[in-house]
C-alpha cells in the first residue's frame, strides 16, 4: 500500500524489499493510529494535561522522531533524483514547485513532511484494514468468495491478472467493498470535529467548542437503516433500496470516508486501491482457513483505525494459469 502511494507522491516504491524497513513502517503507522485513538485524560482536563499521566504525549513524540528520520531520507533521495523526472513531475515535485503561493505564505520543510506523513499514514492502514476484513468475511462466507470468483472468471478469465479497467465490469466485487466499508469502516469514529457555534441536533443542545465524533461504525450497523445489519450481504448493494447508496460522502448511511469539507482527501484513490488490491488477491488465489482452524476471530481492536484484534491467517493457492503470475 505504501509503495503504491509512494509511486504517486515520489515516483518510486518506498520499500524495495519486504524487509525490516517496511515492517517497521507498518508497525509505526499502526502505533500512530492506535495512540491517536486513545482516550487522553489531558484533553478533557486541560489543567493536568502537562502531567501526561498516561504517557501518550511522550510516546507520540518518540514516534514523531522516528517518522522524521524516515521522511527526511525520502525527501533527500527525491531531491537527488529530480533530474530523472524532467517533464514528468510527481506530487512532491508539484508541491515543491509551488512552495511560495500567491498569499505570501510559504510551505516550509516541516509543512511538507507533515503532508507526506498525513498521506502515508491516512492512506495505508485504512485501505489495508478494509481488505483484511473483506477477506475475513469471505472466508467466513465461502458462497460469497465463490460468487466473486465466478464473476471474475467470466469477466477476466484465468489467463491474466486483473487490471484496473476490469473493475467497472465487476459489480459484485464493488458490492463486497461497500459492504465491508459498512460493517467494518476503517475509521469508526471519523476524525473529531469542534462546534464553532452552539447548535441543536435532533433535540440535543450542543454548546460552542464541543468536541464531537460521528459514530460511522454504529450508523453502519443501525437496524433502523439497514436490514440484518450484522450479516455480511454484498447483494444488498446490487439491487433494491440500497443499490444506489454510494460511499463517497453524499449518502450519510454509508460514509466511511467522512463527509463535508474535510472529507478524506484520498477518497477516490482509497476506493480504487481497495477494489484493485482485493480484486487481485481474490482473483489470483483460492483462499482457505489454515488446517485445524474452524472459527474465525472477528474481534476488533480499538484505535483511530479499526484493526482486527487478531490478524487474519489464511492458506492461499494459485488459481490462474502459471504465465499470469509472471512480472
Ligand atoms: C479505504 C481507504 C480510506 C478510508 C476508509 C479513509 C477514511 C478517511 C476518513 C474517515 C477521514 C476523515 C474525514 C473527515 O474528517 O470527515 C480521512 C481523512 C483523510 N484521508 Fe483518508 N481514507 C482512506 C484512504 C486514503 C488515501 C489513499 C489517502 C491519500 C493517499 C487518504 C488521505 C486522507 C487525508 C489527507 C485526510 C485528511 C483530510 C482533511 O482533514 O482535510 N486517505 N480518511
Amino acid at each position: 500500500m505504501a509503495n503504491m502511494i509512494g509511486q504517486v507522491i515520489l515516483s518510486r516504491r518506498v520499500f524495495v524489499t519486504h524487509g525490516e524497513e517496511s515492517n517497521e513502517f507498518k508497525d509505526m503507522v499502526v502505533e500512530l493510529m492506535t495512540s491517536a485513538g486513545f482516550f487522553n485524560i489531558g484533553d478533557f482536563i486541560p489543567s493536568i494535561a502537562w502531567l501526561d499521566l498516561q504517557g501518550i504525549e511522550r510516546g507520540m513524540k518518540k514516534l514523531h522522531k522516528r517518522f522524521d528520520v524516515l521522511l527526511t531520507k525520502m525527501i533527500e533521495e527525491h531531491t537527488a533524483s529530480a533530474h530523472k523526472r524532467k517533464g514528468k513531475p510527481d506530487f512532491l515535485d508539484v508541491i515543491v514547485a509551488n512552495q511560495d503561493n500567491s498569499d505570501g505564505e510559504r510551505l516550509n520543510l516541516t509543512n511538507i513532511k507533515a503532508l507526506l506523513l498525513n498521506l502515508f499514514t491516512a492512506g495505508t492502514d485504512t485501505s489495508s484494514s478494509i481488505i483484511e476484513w473483506a477477506l475475513t468475511e469471505m472466508l467466513k462466507n465461502p458462497s460469497i468468495l465463490k460468487r466473486a470468483h465466478d464473476e471474475m472468471d467470466q469477466v477476466i478469465g484465468r489467463n491474466r491478472r486483473l487490471v484496473e479497467a476490469d473493475i467497472a465490469k465487476l459489480p459484485y466485487l464493488q458490492a463486497i467493498c461497500k459492504e465491508t466499508m459498512r460493517k467494518h469502516p476503517s475509521t469508526p469514529l471519523n476524525l473529531p470535529r469542534v462546534s464553532t457555534e452552539a447548535c441543536e441536533v435532533n433535540g440535543y443542545y450542543i454548546p460552542k467548542n464541543t468536541r464531537l465524533s460521528v459514530n460511522i461504525w454504529a450508523i453502519g450497523r443501525d437496524p433502523d437503516v439497514w436490514e440484518n445489519p450484522l450479516d455480511f450481504t454484498p447483494e444488498r448493494f446490487l439491487s433494491g433500496k440500497y443499490a444506489k447508496i454510494d460511499p463517497r460522502g453524499n449518502d450519510f448511511e454509508l460514509s466511511p470516508f467522512g463527509a463535508g469539507r474535510r472529507i478524506c482527501a484520498g477518497t477516490r484513490m482509497g476506493i480504487v486501491l481497495v477494489e484493485y488490491i482485493l480484486g487481485t488477491l481474490v482473483h489470483s488465489f483460492d483462499w482457505k482457513l489454515p488446517n485445524g482452524v474452524v472459527e474465525l476471530n472477528m474481534d476488533e481492536a480499538f484505535g483511530l483505525a479499526l484493526q482486527k484484534a487478531v490478524p487474519l491467517s489464511a492458506m492461499v493457492s494459485p488459481r490462474l494459469s502459471l504465465s499470469a503470475y509472471a512480472f
